[in-house]
C-alpha cells in the first residue's frame, strides 16, 4: 500500500532542540499516534509533516496535508462562517459550504454555537470548530496536536469517534497526544519519541504490552522525564 505521507531523513534545530527523524510513513487508514514526554518534539515534528516548517535536511512527501494546532486560530466572524471557511477558499459555494459547515458542526456539539461569535467560544469549543474545519476540506492526511486536551469526556469521545471515521475514510491520521488511554483506543501504530528522536516506532498492541526500549517502558510507567 503506498503511503498517504513519507519522511526521509529530517533534521531539524529550534534553538538548543535538534529532532531527527530517520524515516517515517504514515498509511491511508491508519491512526498514527506520536508519543513522548513534554517537549520531545511532537509538535515539532508535526509542523515539519505539515509544511508549516521547512527541515534544514531532508524531505517530506505526500497529499494533501491539514494541521491542527493545539490553540487553533480562529477568524472573527460567526462559528458557521469559520467551519466553512476552508470550503469557500476552496471555491465551494456559499450555500453548499454552509449547509455542509453546519452539519459537521452539528457533529462536534457546535450547532447550537453556529451564529455566535467564534472568538467568544471556550478553548475547548474552539478545538472542536477547528477540528470542523479541517475535515470538510477532506485532507488525505490530518495532522492533530493534542486535539482533545482541553475536551470533557463527552466531547473527547466525538472527537475520537470522528477520527475514526476519518482513517475509515482512507485518511492518514496522525495524532499527539498525551493520553495513553487515547492512543491505545485509537492508534494502529506509535511512533515514540524522546529528545528529537524515534526511539521506538511499532504496532500499538506491542508498544502498549511489549515496549522494546526502557525509555519507552520509563514512559507508560509515568517515570520518565526529558
Ligand atoms: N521556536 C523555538 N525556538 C527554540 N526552541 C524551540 C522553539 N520551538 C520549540 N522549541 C523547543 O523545542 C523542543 C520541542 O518542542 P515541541 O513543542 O516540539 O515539543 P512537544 O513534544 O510537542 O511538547 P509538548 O508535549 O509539551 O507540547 C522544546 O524543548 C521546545 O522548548
Amino acid at each position: 500500500m503506498r503511503p498517504v505521507l513519507q519522511a526521509q531523513g529530517l533534521r531539524h534545530r529550534l534553538g538548543d532542540f535538534r529532532l531527527e527523524v530517520g524515516r517515517l510513513e504514515v498509511f491511508p487508514g491508519e491512526v498514527l499516534a506520536v508519543l513522548g514526554p513534554s517537549g520531545s518534539g511532537k509538535t515539532t515534528l508535526l509542523r515539519l509533516l505539515a509544511g508549516l516548517l521547512t527541515p534544514e535536511e531532508g524531505r517530506v512527501e505526500g497529499g494533501f496535508r491539514a494541521y491542527l494546532p493545539q490553540t487553533p486560530p480562529v477568524l472573527r466572524r460567526s462559528v458557521l462562517e469559520n467551519a466553512a471557511f476552508g470550503l469557500r477558499l476552496r471555491g465551494v459555494p456559499k450555500g453548499e459550504a454552509l449547509r455542509r459547515a453546519e452539519a459537521l458542526l452539528k457533529r462536534v456539539g457546535l450547532e447550537a454555537k453556529a451564529r455566535q461569535k467564534a472568538h467568544l467560544l471556550s478553548g475547548g469549543e474552539v478545538v472542536r470548530l477547528a477540528l470542523a474545519r479541517t475535515l470538510l476540506v477532506e485532507p488525505e492526511v490530518l495532522l492533530l496536536d493534542e486535539p482533545t486536551a482541553s475536551l470533557d469526556p463527552t466531547h473527547t469521545a466525538k472527537v475520537e469517534a470522528l477520527l475514526l471515521e476519518a482513517a475509515r475514510e482512507g485518511r492518514g491520521v496522525v495524532l499527539a497526544t498525551h493520553d495513553l488511554f487515547q492512543a491505545k483506543r485509537l492508534a494502529r501504530r506509535v511512533l515514540f519519541l524522546y529528545m528529537g528522536r524515534v526511539v521506538e516506532e511499532a504496532p500499538a498492541e506491542t508498544f502498549f504490552q511489549n515496549p522494546k526500549d526502557e525509555r519507552s517502558r520509563a514512559f507508560l510507567e509515568g517515570r520518565l522525564l526529558l
